[in-house]
C-alpha cells in the first residue's frame, strides 16, 4: 500500500488553499491531476484529501500467490477519457484488453442465452420471435412518449421495445449496472443516451439515425496522438495488476498534494472562502480553501453540509445507495458443466446476469479469469457474483457462510455440475452502500441541491462524483475533466469581481 502522506508540517494549516478536493475515489482523483495539468494557472495551491488510509475508494484488487481478484468494479469501458488517465498515468503498457467477442449471457427459462450482439442480431435465442418484432416495431416510435412525465426504465423500454426486451434483457442489464430496481431508475438519469435518442430523433430508430448524420457533419477532433489504438468492437478494460494500479499511479504523480487518513468534518463560510475542520491522525486540523471540489457520496455531503445549507443537505440525504457483497469464487475446470466449455476447455465469455424473475438470488457472475489473463492458477476458474441490490438489502445482515453458500447454490442451477466440489473462497467483501441510484428525480435533485448551495453563499462548493456523473468509471473520468474546467472559472470568477472595483469605488473615484 502507497503510504503518500508526512505528517502535515505546521505551515500546511496556514494555507489558504485555491482548491481542496475532498475523496480520493476515481473522481476526486481524476479532478486533483486535471486541475494541476490543464488549469496550473488558476489552481496553483491544491490539497486531496481522503478519509481512509489509501486512495482508490471503490477501486480495490487484491492479490495473493495464486489468484488476482476486484472486490469493487470489475472493468470499464475504454473511452478516451479513460485511456488519457492511464496515459497520464504511466500505465499504458499495462492496459488488458477483454476480448469484444466474449459474449453476455442472460439466464432465461432455465438455459444461459447471450445476449445479442451485431451479427446474430437476428437469431439469437433470448427473444422470441414476437418479441423481436415488437421490439422493431417499437423501435420506430409507435408509441409516443406521456407527455410532461418522468418515465422509469421500465415504464421507457416496455412503451418503446416491449414487455420480452424489459423483462429478459434491460431488467438484468439494470442489476449490471446499478444494482437497481429499474421500476424506480429514471431512463433520463440512468441511461441518459437511450433517452436522448426518443427526444432527439422522435423515435429509438430515429434518434440513431440522427446521432450516426451528426457524426458524420461534425466529426469528432483528431485523437490524443499518445492514446493507445481505439479497440475495436465494444470490449473492456483493466489493468495486469488489476484496476487499483490507476488511482495508484495518479496519487503517486501528485503525492505532495494529498493527504490519506484525512476526514472532513464540517465545512463552514470563512471570510474569503471556507474553513474545512478535519479529523486527522495527528488530531483536529483546520484549512482555508476558496474553493471546495466535494467528490464524497452524496450522503456524506449531505451529513457535512446539515447545518448550513439544510435544503441542499435532504436532496442529497433522499439518494438511495443500496448494498452489494462481491463474492470472488474459484472452482476446478472439471466442476464447469461441459456445454458451456469452449474446445480448448475454457469458459469463454464475459459473465452473465440473472432477471429478478427467474429463481436466482445472485445479480450476476463475472468470468473473471476468462476476462482478463493472470486471474487464477491453471486448471481454475475464478468467479466473481454480485450478490444484493435494491430488490435484496438483507445481504448485510448474512454472515459470509450463508453468502457463499446462495452464491455456490445458485451456480449450481446454471454453470456448475451436479457433483462439482465446494468453491474455495478468493475474497468477499460487503459494501453496505455500494451505488448511488438514480432514481426518478435524480436529475432535479442534484440540480436542486448545487442551486440550494448557491443560494445558501456556498456556491464555492462544488458537487462531484459518480452520483453527478454517472456511475461508470469512464463517466466518473470524463466527468473528472470537466469539473475541474468549473473549478478553474469559479477561481477565475472571483479574482475578476476583487479586480473589478464596486459602483462605490468607482464613484468614489469619479470624485476624487
Ligand atoms: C460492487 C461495485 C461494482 C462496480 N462495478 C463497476 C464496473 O465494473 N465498471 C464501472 O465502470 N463501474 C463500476 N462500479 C462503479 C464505480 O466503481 C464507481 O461509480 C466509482 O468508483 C465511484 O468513484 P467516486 O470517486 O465517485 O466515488 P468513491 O469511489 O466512493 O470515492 C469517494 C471517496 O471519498 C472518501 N470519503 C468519504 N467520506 C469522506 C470524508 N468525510 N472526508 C474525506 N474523504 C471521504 C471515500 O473514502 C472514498 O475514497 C462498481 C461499483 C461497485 C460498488
Ligand atoms: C451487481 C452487479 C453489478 C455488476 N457490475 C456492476 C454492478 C452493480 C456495475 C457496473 N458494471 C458496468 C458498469 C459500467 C457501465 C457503463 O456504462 O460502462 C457498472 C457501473 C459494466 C457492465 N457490466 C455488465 C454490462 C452489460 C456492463 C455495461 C458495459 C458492457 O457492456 O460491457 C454486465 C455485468 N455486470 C455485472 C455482471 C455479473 C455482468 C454480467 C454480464 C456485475
Amino acid at each position: 500500500m502507497l503510504d503518500l502522506h508526512p505528517a502535515p508540517s505546521r505551515s500546511d494549516d496556514n494555507t489558504e488553499y485555491d482548491v481542496v478536493v475532498v475523496g480520493g475515489g476515481i473522481s476526486g482523483l481524476t479532478t486533483a491531476q486535471a486541475c494541476l495539468t490543464e488549469h496550473s494557472g488558476d489552481v496553483s495551491r491544491l490539497l486531496l484529501t481522503e478519509a481512509r488510509d489509501r486512495v482508490g475508494g471503490n477501486l480495490t484488487s487484491k492479490q495473493d500467490s495464486e489468484y488476482l481478484w476486484e472486490e469493487g468494479p470489475t472493468s470499464f469501458q475504454p473511452n478516451d477519457a479513460m485511456l488519457k488517465a492511464a496515459v497520464d498515468a504511466g500505465l499504458d503498457k499495462d492496459l488488458v484488453m477483454g476480448d469484444p467477442k466474449a459474449p453476455r449471457f442472460v439466464f432465461w427459462n432455465k438455459k444461459l442465452r447471450p445476449t445479442p450482439s451485431g451479427p446474430d442480431l437476428v437469431t439469437f435465442d433470448l427473444l422470441s420471435i414476437w418479441g423481436k418484432l415488437r421490439a422493431g416495431l417499437g423501435a420506430a416510435g409507435f408509441k409516443k412518449a406521456p407527455p410532461g412525465q418522468e418515465e422509469t426504465v421500465e415504464q421507457f423500454v416496455t412503451r418503446n421495445l416491449g414487455v420480452e426486451v424489459f423483462q429478459r434483457l434491460i431488467e438484468p442489464f439494470c442489476s449490471g449496472v446499478y444494482a437497481g430496481d429499474p421500476t424506480k431508475l429514471s431512463i433520463q438519469a440512468a441511461f441518459g443516451k437511450v433517452y436522448d435518442l426518443e427526444r432527439t430523433g422522435g423515435s429509438i430508430f430515429g434518434g440513431v439515425i440522427k446521432l450516426l448524420q451528426e457524426r458524420r457533419k461534425n466529426p469528432p477532433p483528431p485523437r490524443d496522438s499518445r492514446l493507445p489504438p481505439k479497440p475495436k468492437g465494444q470490449t473492456v478494460s483493466s489493468f495486469r495488476k488489476g484496476l487499483q494500479s490507476l488511482p495508484e499511479a495518479m496519487a503517486l504523480k501528485m503525492k505532495d498534494n494529498i493527504r490519506t487518513k484525512w476526514e472532513l468534518q464540517e465545512i463552514e463560510r470563512a471570510d474569503t472562502g471556507f474553513r474545512l475542520t478535519y479529523r486527522t491522525p495527528e488530531g483536529i486540523r483546520d484549512i482555508k480553501a476558496r474553493c471546495v471540489a466535494l467528490t464524497v457520496p452524496a450522503y456524506v455531503a449531505a451529513d457535512l453540509l446539515r447545518r448550513d445549507c439544510p435544503d441542499a443537505s435532504a436532496g442529497l440525504k433522499s439518494i438511495d445507495y443500496p448494498p452489494v457483497a462481491a463474492v470472488s469464487l474459484a472452482y476446478p475446470m472439471s466442476a464447469i458443466l461441459q456445454d458451456r466449455l469452449d474446445q480448448q476447455g475454457n469458459l469463454p465469455g464475459f459473465g452473465q446476469l440473472h432477471p429478478r424473475t427467474q429463481g436466482i438470488t445472485t445479480l450476476g457472475t463475472i468470468y473473471s479469469s476468462s476476462l482478463f489473463p493472470n486471474r487464477a492458477p491453471p486448471g481454475w476458474q475464478q468467479l466473481l457474483c454480485y450478490i444484493g441490490g435494491a430488490l435484496n438489502r438483507g445481504i448485510v445482515d448474512q454472515g459470509e457462510e450463508r453468502i457463499i453458500a446462495q452464491v455456490d447454490k445458485d451456480l449450481r442451477q446454471m454453470l456448475l455440475k451436479p457433483d462439482a466440489p465446494k468453491p474455495k473462497k478468493i475474497g468477499l467483501r460487503i459494501w453496505p452502500k455500494a451505488i448511488p441510484q438514480f432514481n426518478l428525480a435524480h436529475v432535479e435533485v442534484v440540480q436542486g441541491a448545487q442551486e440550494d448551495l448557491d443560494l445558501a453563499g456556498y456556491e464555492g462548493v462544488l458537487l462531484g462524483g459518480n452520483y453527478v456523473s454517472g456511475v461508470a468509471l469512464g463517466k466518473c473520468v470524463e466527468y473528472g475533466y470537466e469539473y475541474a474546467n468549473k473549478i478553474a472559472k469559479y477561481l477565475q470568477s472571483k479574482v475578476e469581481a476583487a479586480t473589478v472595483p464596486s459602483q462605490q469605488e468607482q464613484d468614489e473615484a469619479f470624485f476624487v
